[in-house]
């Protein structure tokens, strides 16, 4: 934690300083109480040292404040910047990690490291680290102090220390502290992932009259985590009990050995006292360093987590053979010999392929051959984990990062949306394109008649709290998007999914003028939209079972003239459909 605390360690360190020196200053009106009783019980007393010790013991109280406020002050500054600090450098390392680390973490759980886990460290550092080195240094000095007093009272004080201690080992070597912990944070990121899902999932929720209490995922992590800390309470709570209740038995120790030592003249009375006011509270820092052994625990599970973000590997350009990161001239994808899996299966069992430049290639085959994986490849979602992808004859894992990123476009199904004006979103593409650019591309994507029919045309603010978007409306803006980037290589998959025939048709053709000369790779299920392709490649369970022309795979490849004619048969059905039924 306090290599993460990095160059707010001396705002630390100061912060427990004056915390500590606050826990000494406390000490001392309990020390001057002792040496009033003192002077007061000698005869004749000496009024002006009390008065003296009077205004020692107020001097006292007021620094103990004053340092305690400057620990404080110290600590939430150190607290709050290593609290941004830590969330840029997370959020810059979400930024550099590939595409498909996002694919495989539950959102909930990034959430939880970056918003819950950082949050506790900083409340553990502004609110805990400097009282707890004040629990520290408090009852040793008392302790220390105590023995120059009086060694026997203060063996007396000191005697349910080691007892309650070793009642905590003993609950410790019971209990798998860490492994409860470690339990208890999977479970609780499990419960963020599903209220997460929840929420998104409510349209289907709702409409297939499903619950809270119905959606699975939610209620059975819900049951684990009230399980898990039933669990933990019944084991802890009377041994936590017992502990508690020794640290509190100072009290049982001091009292009747002190009684006793007064009625042998062996002490006086301040001497009691001083034992009855210091001695007795020894032990309630003890209680506090208990509680924050727990919280640091807890913390400890957060920081693991944080720090296993920060570990994962980013996404740098270093090509397989060694040589030296570089940018392609032409921008011709080649596949050799690709093979991928998410975990165990493989999915891509040993793609090659080659989709040339300035051509359109489409990627076609049944659900799961692994067409999305292979086109997500090309960007750098994932890196194969055999042979080798290439843009323009440099293997893409050569090129910088963010070149490789400027040269590719894509065009989802689902496509994501900033809340923000349709202009900031278009602008996503180009940073700088000005207001003609933006019409023009959205002309092009048959986008330009929606906006200007919404309220406030391209400066309409769309997502959370503004208008909501159709799933078309947002394609064909992503689509405008893509265009202002105007990347060399556009890979579009199941871009045209929700656009109808003819919008589809128009789309098309404007797209064909502005992507002229570019890389194009296309996935669509309706095969209407990749008969004109230059080349049509057939996916077939991670495997390539053909490439050429429609004409030429109609000929050759069987998957693709059974899958051509379903798709006329369809076509013909349903056209069948509307003549029989047309006002339906
Ligand atoms: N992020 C992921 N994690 C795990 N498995 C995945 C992931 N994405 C895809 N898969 C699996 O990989 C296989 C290939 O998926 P992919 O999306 O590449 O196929 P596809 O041919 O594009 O299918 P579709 O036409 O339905 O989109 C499928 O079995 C799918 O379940």
């Amino acid at each position: 934690m306090l290599r993460m605390a990095d160059k707010r360690r001396v705002r630390l360190a100061l912060s427990c300083l004056c915390s500590a020196a606050g826990a000494l200053f406390a000490m001392i009106p309990y020390i001057v109480v002792y040496r009033i009783a003192d002077e007061l019980l000698r005869a004749p007393a000496d009024m002006a040292a009390v008065r003296r010790l009077i205004v020692i013991a107020l001097i006292a109280i007021a620094a103990r404040f004053a340092f305690m406020g400057i620990s404080t002050a110290l600590a939430h500054g150190a607290a709050f910047h290593l609290l941004y600090d830590m969330r840029v450098r997370l959020i810059e390392k979400l930024g550099k990690l590939p595409l498909g680390y996002f694919g495989t973490q539950h959102s909930g759980r990034l959430k939880k490291v970056v918003a819950d886990d950082v949050e506790r460290i900083e409340s553990f550092i502004a609110h805990h680290l400097p009282d707890l080195t004040a629990s520290v240094v408090a009852p040793l000095v008392t302790a220390i102090y105590l023995f120059t007093v009086d060694w026997r009272l203060a063996i007396a004080a000191l005697l349910p220390i080691p007892a309650a201690f070793a009642v905590q080992g003993w609950m410790a070597a019971r209990g798998r502290r860490r492994d409860d912990m470690k339990r208890m944070h999977a479970i609780s990121e499990s419960m963020n992932g599903a209220i997460v899902e929840f929420v998104h999932a409510m349209p289907v929720i709702k409409s297939f009259n499903q619950t809270v209490h119905t959606f699975t995922r939610f209620r059975f992590s819900a049951e684990r985590y009230a399980e898990l800390w039933t669990r933990i309470a019944r084991n802890k709570v009377p041994l936590y009990t017992l502990f508690m209740l020794l640290l509190e038995s100072g009290m049982l120790f001091v009292l009747p050995f002190g009684v006793w030592l007064h009625a042998q003249n062996e002490i006086t009375l301040p001497v009691l006292l001083l034992f009855l006011l210091l001695g007795v509270g020894l032990t309630a820092p003890l209680r506090q360093i208990s509680t924050l052994a727990h919280m640091m625990q807890n913390n400890i599970e957060g920081v693991l987590r944080i720090q296993a973000v920060l570990d994962e590997k980013e996404q740098t350009a270093s090509a397989h053979d060694g040589s030296s990161s570089q940018t392609p001239q032409t921008f011709e994808i080649t596949f050799r010999e690709v093979r991928f899996g998410y975990g165990e299966r493989e999915v891509l069992k040993g793609v090659t392929l080659t989709a040339e430049h300035g051509k359109v290639t489409a990627f076609v085959g049944p659900s799961g051959a692994g067409k999305s994986t292979a086109a997500q490849l090309i960007a750098r979602f994932y890196d194969p984990m055999y042979g080798h992808i290439s843009l323009g004859g440099i293997d893409v894992s050569a090129i910088p990062p963010e070149r490789l990123t400027d040269m590719v476009s894509f065009v989802f199904q689902e496509v994501p949306i900033v809340s923000d004006m349709i202009s900031a979103n278009l602008r996503m593409g180009k940073e700088d394109a000005d207001e003609s650019e933006l019409v023009l591309a959205a002309q092009a994507a048959q986008a330009h008649s929606f906006i200007t029919a919404l309220p406030d045309g391209y400066e309409t603010r769309i997502g959370d709290g503004g208008v909501s978007l159709s799933g078309g409306e947002r394609q064909r803006l992503a689509i405008a998007r893509a265009i202002l980037k105007n990347a060399p290589v556009l890979i579009l998959d199941e871009a045209f999914a929700y656009a109808d025939a003819e919008n589809e048709a128009n789309i098309q053709e404007a797209l064909s003028r502005l992507l002229e000369g570019k890389t194009v790779v296309v996935i669509a299920h309706r095969l209407s939209t990749i008969m004109d392709a230059d080349r049509i490649v057939v996916f077939e369970d991670g495997e390539v079972s053909g490439i050429g022309t429609h004409e030429e795979l109609l000929q050759r490849n069987s998957l693709y003239a059974g899958m051509w004619s379903a798709y006329r048969e369809a076509e013909q059905w349903s056209l069948r459909k509307r003549k029989e039924e047309p006002y339906v």
